[in-house]
């Protein structure tokens, strides 16, 4: 897993590449800005492009001032600089920085106030004003410039970070911040590019390699990983010869009532189609033809029937709840669940808000289990949150004391671990915002679970195959039902080789 460093880490580790590698600062600045170039010139390759560089006194601005350089030498001669100037503070790498700009050809503006900034007649502006030093919410002079750029309704790239945008730390959809096109960001994503605020300020992220120490980089602690395709393939088991159904597990989904027996059938079929060796539903009376007809390979247990026909030791994974509904059987089903079945449990949907309405079941989910809320079950569950980087906070802890693992989900969604860590999952596509997209995670967790992975090892993994299902073939809209029959090759395809 890659982690995620804070502003103040990523500083450390400026420092420290330094002092290893033997470079200057200036010399670090140097290649972030080669490598911002290669960047953009691979995505704006038309040398004729008008673009305006931004730059602040900061080591963002010195980027900024190297980057101007290095594309004029690049060939994109259509070119100006402007320098916020509104303090009297500028760091020393910057001022390294405008000596040689100054002696180029490129024009060079100095703004003393916002106001000064009259007609901008770039058709792109890169953003180098405020990176990672930001300490506080834009105002004053810099705050109006901001604001003015952005009525400007330019293609904007930001250096680093947009700015105003901070790294970390609860976001506000009211805050100032320079929108962003694309950002090229140094070494590492920001820990807030993966929450929904970020949508408002950042449309595309490409994250550059500048040479940091990478070695030192992973020495460093955090609770913010993202999830790569290598910790999938190192997780998953190939199915070895010789192996059968008694092998992958025997996994139970109680899902579905009269009206909402799609669920179970979602869920269940993806439990199947994940490599579970055998699934039972246990479903309603009036949703056996349906599952029968459906999903034949789904063997089926009657709500009505459980006292006597539930033997719990014969299944290596239970998941509860998609569209099991709020009635008072649901409520008794649930509650024998938890307390019965002394293994994890995943629980999602209708059995998570029966938990939010009845907070004392909270003490007798089993040890390990793993909840799947999307964000209303969440507020439901823990309390209404007017931040995702609260939720993030909340996660974590939840996580721990409960001593379960936590997926919240979203475009990036969030894995809370036992041991206190919040992993970011890459794969997924808006393409997925429909119903019974969760139902289908629910099955496909479950049945890594029945089939012996770890409870954490198999939301990582249902997370990334979901996700990575969701997105194949790039289609408007993937209904659960056609997701689910690519979950096979898509399982296959993130084997390693
Ligand atoms: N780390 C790395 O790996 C590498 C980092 N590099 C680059 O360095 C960047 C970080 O540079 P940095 O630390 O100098 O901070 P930066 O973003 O220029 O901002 C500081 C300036 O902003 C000002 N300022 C702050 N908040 C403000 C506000 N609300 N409103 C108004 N002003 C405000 C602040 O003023 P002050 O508050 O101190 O008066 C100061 O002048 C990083 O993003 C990357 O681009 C690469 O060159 C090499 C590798
Ligand atoms: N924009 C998106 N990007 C990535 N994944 C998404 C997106 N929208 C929805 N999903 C995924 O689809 C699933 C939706 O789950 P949920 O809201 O519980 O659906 P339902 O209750 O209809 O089954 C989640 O796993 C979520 O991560
Ligand atoms: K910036």
């Amino acid at each position: 897993m890659e982690n995620i460093l804070s502003a103040a880490q990523m500083r450390d580790t400026d420092a420290h590449t330094c002092t290893t590698f033997n470079l200057s600062s200036l010399q670090l600045m140097e290649q972030a800005s080669q490598s911002f170039v290669k960047a953009f010139s691979r995505t704006y390759p038309e040398r004729y492009l008008k673009i305006a560089v931004y730059c602040g006194t900061g080591n963002n601005g010195g980027d900024g001032l190297a980057i101007a350089r290095l594309l004029y030498q690049e060939g994109y001669n259509h070119l100006d600089v402007k320098i916020a100037r509104f303090s009297d503070k500028s760091s020393d790498d910057f001022d390294a920085n405008l000596v040689d700009i100054e002696s180029s050809h490129i024009p060079v503006a100095e703004l003393k106030h916002a106001a000064e900034l009259d007609v901008e007649e770039a058709e792109l502006i890169i953003d180098a004003l405020i990176g990672s030093g930001l300490n506080k919410p834009l105002e004053g002079e810099l705050r109006m410039l901001v604001e003015k750029i952005n009525k400007l309704d330019k293609v904007v790239v930001a250096v680093d970070i947009p700015t105003g945008f901070k790294s970390e730390g609860a976001m506000k959809l009211s805050d100032t911040v320079l929108v962003a096109d694309l950002v090229i960001s140094f070494q590492r994503a920001k820990v807030n590019f993966f929450l929904p605020e970020s949508a408002g300020f950042i449309r595309e992220i490409k994250v550059v390699d500048i040479g940091l120490n990478e070695h030192y980089i992973q020495s460093l602690q955090t609770p913010y990983y993202l999830i790569t395709q290598k910790d999938i393939t190192s997780r998953l088991k190939r199915r070895a010869k010789f192996t059968h159904k008694g092998t992958y597990g025997h996994a139970l989904i109680i899902a579905g009532a009269p009206k909402t027996m799609g669920a179970a059938l979602l869920s269940a079929e993806a439990c199947m189609c994940t490599g579970a060796g055998l699934t039972t539903a246990c479903v309603p009376e009036e949703g056996l033809t349906a599952l029968n007809t459906r999903v034949p390979e789904v063997m089926a247990i009657l709500n009505e029937n459980v006292n006597e026909d539930l033997t719990w030791k014969t299944y290596q994974a239970v998941g509860i709840g998609p569209g099991i509904g709020s009635s008072p059987e649901s409520l008794a089903l649930l509650t024998k669940t938890l307390k019965e079945y002394n293994k994890p449990v995943v629980i999602d949907a209708d059995a998570l808000n029966l938990i939010g309405q009845h907070h004392e079941l909270m003490q007798i989910i089993p040890e390990g289990s793993v909840l799947t809320p999307h964000v209303k079950e969440f507020d439901r569950l823990f309390g209404e949150h007017v931040s995702w980087w609260d939720r993030v906070v909340t996660g974590i802890d939840r996580a721990k004391t409960m001593g379960c693992t936590i997926l919240l989900k979203n475009q990036y969604t969030m894995i809370f671990t036992r041991d206190g860590k919040c992993l970011f999952n890459p794969t997924g596509s808006p393409a997925m915002a429909s119903g019974g997209m969760g139902d289908v995670l629910t099955g496909i967790i479950t049945s890594f679970i029945a089939q012996g992975y770890s409870p954490e090892d198999a939301v990582i993994l249902g997370a990334y195959i979901h996700g990575a299902a969701g997105e194949e073939g790039n289609d408007y809209v993937v209904p659960a039902s056609s997701l689910i029959k690519r979950l096979p090759a898509t399982i296959a395809t993130n084997y390693s080789t």
